[in-house]
């Protein structure tokens, strides 16, 4: 934030201004459109310091910002007791009309909290003002959610799913006035099938999923088929430009990997979740859609693994009763198999001004390379990307301009549409892939010894460099295929031939998967059927009630100093 904007917001137009009480203080209230406080203290000058969200470190002057307010509310008896302080006694015999303003707090890791303030008023009326002055300017907040759809998958992760929303959740949401429908599920696909057919969705402003990325899926799926089928869109056709769903989804994290929503809010904490629900971030994302044979299989938003991931996660399915440490248990059988996938991936390289996998931009808040893909992503789609591919496949005949085709035996290959950051691996699949540019780092593990794929592995929990390894090469593309060894007709094909749509059409027609000598895809913690399959990045087609990682993350980077009541420093 700017000095100047700091002063605009000092500058608004003033909505209410009395004395109240504050701890053992009487102090100046004030509330405009952007922020509540600027509070003086009249009778005592005790030097304290800061200890809120966006408050100056001198005693005498404190705000908040109103778009970090989660509501205000008349303080019930008991939670004015159990606020220690000194003047308490003396403050509740004076003064027992109390109201409590809560508000996010920023700690550490990304966390946030939700603080309250407590004031004390002369009488009732003084008391409804406020409470009603704050909240109806809250209400102003057209971004933020006031109906919410809230689906909980009561066995996710360790099946805590309905204690967390209803203990850690659910009070934060009334606090700030937002009604719920809840529906705990009853089975697979209840929630799915519940968005694309029975609900109104013009009845609520959003709709929240606890449980973990299988559960996001579900409600991703339910949201965008509902979405194009109420357009009139066909899911089947490959290239189709898809319409972005208007709802945005919020995620409760109470799975076992929690990958979209660490990737989306830094952290896999249900309160900061919540929050982020409350003040109505909005983080675009892309979606793959996965096809094959021309028949639209599922969409994707982490990751699509074949070889390894898919491996893991087939194994993992028949060990759901071990919870999230199946995965370390299926994970250790499938390093120890060492299976190696022979194959032909052909895809479609992204523009170079949207970076590179390892060109060590980050994917945070406000990101600009998000911003260029979203511009470049309505230039390419869909038809658009194929007339490309058509108008250069004469030009091109080794494949570096449009298509690029690979050939070989793969330990592992994966599409990473996201970081993939979660509590396993802190940076990632793809530490610096973008959320919603419009593409996937394709990640190609060739056949490799036992201890490389090792260090490989281990790279994903530390700072390493994952990709510097030579049997690891990784592309940010829009697009691409792949068709397994013995299902394919493809790798008869001389390569001088295949370049643009002639490598797409020959992929799409290869034979039936048969089986045999194949592994699994995983896509974002679902088996696909297939193993030939195509795959296409819908640019930003959803949105998340979250705002991407924010790159100041403890409170003391967000607390401004005001010296002498007029010059002011941000403390970085
Ligand atoms: C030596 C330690 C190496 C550790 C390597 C850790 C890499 C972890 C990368 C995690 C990437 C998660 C991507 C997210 C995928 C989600 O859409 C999906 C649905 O939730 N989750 C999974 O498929 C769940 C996938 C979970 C995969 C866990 C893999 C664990 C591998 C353990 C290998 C042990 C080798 C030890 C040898 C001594
Ligand atoms: N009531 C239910 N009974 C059984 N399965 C359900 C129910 N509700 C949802 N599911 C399914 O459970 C699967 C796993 O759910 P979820 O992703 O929430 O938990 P998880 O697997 O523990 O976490 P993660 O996906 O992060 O690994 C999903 O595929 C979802 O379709
Ligand atoms: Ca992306």
């Amino acid at each position: 934030m700017l000095i100047s904007e700091f002063f605009i917001m000092v500058d608004q137009p003033t909505l209410l201004s009395t004395q109240l009480f504050y701890k053992n203080r009487v102090v100046e209230v004030t509330l405009n459109r952007v922020m509540l406080g600027f509070w003086k203290e009249i009778e005592t000058r005790r030097k304290r310091s800061a200890s809120f969200n966006c408050i100056s470190k001198d005693a005498d002057h404190h705000f908040l910002l109103v778009s970090e307010i989660v509501g205000a509310r008349e303080t019930k008896e008991e939670e004015d007791q159990t606020n220690k302080d000194g003047g308490r006694k003396h403050r509740v015999l004076l003064y027992p009309y109390a109201f409590t303003v809560s508000y996010t707090e920023r700690t550490k890791h990304h966390c946030w909290r939700c603080k309250d303030i407590i004031f004390h008023c002369l009488d009732e009326a003084q008391r409804q003002q406020w409470v009603q002055t704050i909240n109806n300017q809250l209400s102003l907040l057209s971004i933020r959610p006031k109906r919410l759809l809230v689906y909980i998958n009561p066995y996710s992760g360790k099946q805590r799913g309905k204690w967390i929303y209803e203990q850690r959740v659910a009070p934060l949401f009334s606090r700030a006035s937002i009604s719920t429908d809840v529906i705990v599920t009853e089975s697979a696909n209840h929630a799915r099938d519940h968005l694309k057919t029975e609900v109104d969705l013009k009845q609520c402003d959003g709709v929240v999923c606890v449980g973990g990325d299988g559960m996001f899926s579900e409600v991703v799926h339910g949201l965008v088929s509902r979405t194009q089928s109420d357009s009139r869109v066909d899911q089947n056709q490959p290239n189709q430009d898809l319409v972005p769903c208007a709802l945005r989804i919020g995620i409760i994290p109470a799975g076992s990997t929690d990958c979209i929503c660490y990737s989306t809010t830094g952290t896999n904490d249900p309160v900061t979740s919540a929050l982020h629900i409350i003040m109505g971030d909005s983080q675009p994302m892309d979606v793959c859609s996965v096809h094959h044979n021309n028949t639209f299989l599922r969409y994707s938003v982490s990751l699509l693994g074949y070889g390894f991931y898919g491996d893991v996660l087939t194994d993992s399915e028949r060990k759901r009763w071990m919870g999230p440490s199946r995965y370390d248990f299926s994970g250790l059988k499938t390093f120890l198999t060492h299976q190696y996938y022979e194959g032909t991936v052909a895809f479609l390289p992204a523009e170079d001004n949207l970076g590179n996998p390892r060109d060590k931009i980050k994917c945070m808040t406000g990101c600009h390379i998000c911003e260029l893909g979203a511009n470049n992503g309505q230039l390419l789609s869909g038809d658009h990307v194929d007339k490309m591919a058509e108008e250069n496949s004469d030009k091109e005949t080794s494949g570096d301009g449009v298509w690029r085709v690979i050939r070989g035996k793969f330990l592992a290959i994966n599409a990473a549409s996201m970081s993939c950051a979660c509590p396993r691996s802190p940076r990632g699949l793809s530490p610096y892939a973008h959320l919603a540019d419009g593409t996937t780092d394709l990640i190609l593990v060739r056949k490799a010894s036992r201890l490389d794929f090792l260090r490989h592995l281990m790279r994903h929990t530390n700072k390493d460099d994952q990709f510097d390894m030579s049997f690891v090469e990784v592309h940010r593309v829009r697009r691409f295929r792949f068709v397994p060894k013995q299902s394919n007709g493809i790798s008869e094909v001389d390569l001088s031939e295949t370049s643009g749509k002639k490598i797409c059409n020959q992929v799409c027609t290869a034979h039936p998967n048969n089986d045999t000598g194949h592994s699994n895809w995983n896509c974002d913690g679902e088996i696909l059927p297939h193993a030939d399959i195509q795959v296409s990045v819908h640019c930003q087609l959803i949105r998340l009630f979250a705002r991407g990682v924010e790159r100041r993350t403890t409170f003391d980077t967000y607390t401004w100093s005001v010296i002498e009541g007029s010059s002011l420093s941000w403390q970085a």
